[in-house]
């Protein structure tokens, strides 16, 4: 695990965005389309805001969530709303948009859609306080099944501390990204950083089971 300090969440968004693009790049140069995972929630915006600028062949990436709430996809917790209002906009409108909703064809039918795009060529992580990443929450109905070897790509999850159900990649998919990035922010992340480190056990911090091979990015 690598860790990078910012001076400032600007900086942050500047340089991420940046490495992104050029992550994004590399992966097209050596095949036809690039799959691009990408968290909701809180912090991802101002990357997004910077990352849809870049010159890239946008048409040639799949932008698939880490998780989805599931929630109606204009909601305000949507983290298909955040996506596409603040990443699939100018330069980055142009490419594929791969949602994580169950359609007609169930959990069967969705797991079967995201597996053409594994491995995930570039993958972008948030955390939360409670050291979950994507929808992997400590203590939630289906997190055991998510960090089994074999789990299928996509999961469901409920937990209490969640007002609706969620749909996440699951571990052996976050794991077997060509290249992974946390991206986290303040005092209170940082510490539940450090305490996941402490642990290292998946079934309390969830997020620990990415962190060996992650570039993680904080910033006060
Ligand atoms: O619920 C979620 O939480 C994490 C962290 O969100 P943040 O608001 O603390 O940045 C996020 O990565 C995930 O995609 C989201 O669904």
């Amino acid at each position: 695990m690598k860790l990078i300090t910012y001076a400032d969440r600007d900086m942050m968004a500047i340089d991420l965005a940046n490495v992104l693009a050029g992550e994004l790049k590399a992966a097209l140069f050596h095949a036809d389309w690039a799959s691009f995972a990408v968290p909701g929630g809180s912090t991802p915006g101002p990357v997004f805001d910077d990352l849809c600028a870049a010159t890239l062949d946008w048409d040639r990436v799949r932008v698939i969530p880490t998780d989805e709430r599931l929630v109606p996809p204009d909601h305000d917790r949507s983290n298909e709303r955040l996506i596409r209002e603040r990443l699939l906009v100018g330069a980055a409108a142009e490419a594929q948009f791969v949602g994580l909703r169950p359609g007609a064809d169930g959990m069967e039918g969705l797991c079967s859609r995201v597996s053409r795009y594994l491995p995930l060529s570039v993958l972008v992580l948030g955390m939360g306080d409670d050291m979950h990443t994507a929808s992997l929450f400590p203590g939630a109905q289906g997190l055991e099944a998510a960090l089994e070897p074999d789990a299928p790509p996509v999961i469901r999850i409920e937990t209490p501390g969640a007002p609706e159900p969620r749909i996440s990649l699951t571990a052996p998919v976050l794991r077997g990204a060509m290249s992974t990035h946390l991206v986290i922010t303040g005092q209170e992340k940082r510490a539940a950083l450090e305490r996941a480190v402490e642990l290292n056990d998946p079934r309390l911090a969830p997020v620990s089971a990415i962190l060996k091979n992650a570039t993680i990015h904080w910033a006060e």
